[in-house]
């Protein structure tokens, strides 16, 4: 594939295979992510979505292709490199410091970005000063942006699972990103905390415009909120469009909505195919 690599789009991957093994979890994945864009990233159980998630931030090295940040090459460097790069992310379980409050799992995000050194914070300098007080404006601004102001004080282990979700968002949010890498973020939400939350990324989007990759089980939630989508099945990208587009598309179908939706549809099922295969959607 002819490509050209850009270092205005945030994040690219390239030709990126990941193999454990023999199993090759992603096969040949190409992703541009553009600034301000908002892509859903779905597929059945066992498909390889956090595999990419895992190739693109870091957590693996990718067995071949590139990973690329503003167009600089970043394979072999560590989350937190990649992530001071313009990368953030949440995982499909929650990450907090659970004893800590909802404000300070943010501040301390925040300060993943701040110029204020170890010396400066020892001897309390005016710099550090300013700087602290830049930072709790700003994680005040996340939490807000979440819909938790209410809940700056609350200690992160005692706020509701939804709540808990968001704060993720928050903290990630606060390391500044030029990209955001949503792994499951409606995981064990209900149907309404759904709903707000999806409203709530779109939100992020629009007031920061940085780009977001999600994914999300709940193929109804991610066409609502996503403007493009990339669909795997066994490590391979079958399917990529808009909304409209992946709904119709029998590969799509076939391999992700599973037999409830052909039922439900009157869709014939595939040649070769046997009921009780498919997708859980
Ligand atoms: N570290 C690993 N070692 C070995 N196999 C792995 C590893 N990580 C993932 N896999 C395998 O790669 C395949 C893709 O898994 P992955 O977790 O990426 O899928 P997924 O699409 O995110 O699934 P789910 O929707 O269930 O979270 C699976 O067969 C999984 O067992």
């Amino acid at each position: 594939m002819n490509r050209v690599i850009s270092p205005a789009n945030p994040l690219e991957a390239a030709h990126v295979t990941m193999r454990f093994g023999g199993l090759k979890a992603l096969s040949d994945f190409n992703l541009v992510m553009r600034p301000g864009e908002l892509v859903g990233l779905i597929g059945p159980n066992g498909a390889g979505k956090t595999t990419a998630f895992n190739a693109l931030t870091g957590v693996y090295v990718p067995s071949e292709g590139e990973v690329l940040v503003a167009g600089a090459r970043v394979n072999g460097e560590k989350p937190h490199q990649i992530c001071a790069r313009g990368v953030a992310r949440t995982f499909q379980n929650i990450r907090l410091f659970k004893e800590l409050s909802a404000l300070d799992n943010v501040r301390i995000a925040c300060h993943a970005g701040a110029s204020s050194g170890f010396f400066d914070a020892l001897f309390l300098t005016s710099h550090h000063r300013a700087e602290e007080g830049r930072i709790l404006a700003r994680a005040e601004e996340y939490l807000a942006v979440m819909g938790l102001a209410h809940r700056a004080g609350e200690i992160a282990k005692n706020l509701p699972y939804g709540e808990q979700r968001r704060l993720e968002i928050a903290r990630a949010l606060a390391t500044g990103p030029k990209v955001l890498c949503l792994d499951e973020p409606a995981a064990g939400m209900n149907a309404a905390e759904k709903i707000e939350l999806m409203r709530l990324i779109r939100g992020v989007r629009d007031s920061f415009g940085i780009a977001i990759l999600v994914i999300e089980h709940d193929m109804r939630l991610v066409m609502g909120v996503s403007e493009r989508l990339l669909v795997l099945d066994h490590g391979v990208t079958i399917a990529e469009g808009k909304p409209e587009a992946i709904r119709k598309d029998p590969k799509v179908i076939e391999a992700y909505l599973g037999d409830a939706y052909l039922e439900e549809k009157k869709i014939a099922v595939p040649e070769g195919r046997v009921r009780g295969e498919g997708g859980d959607a």
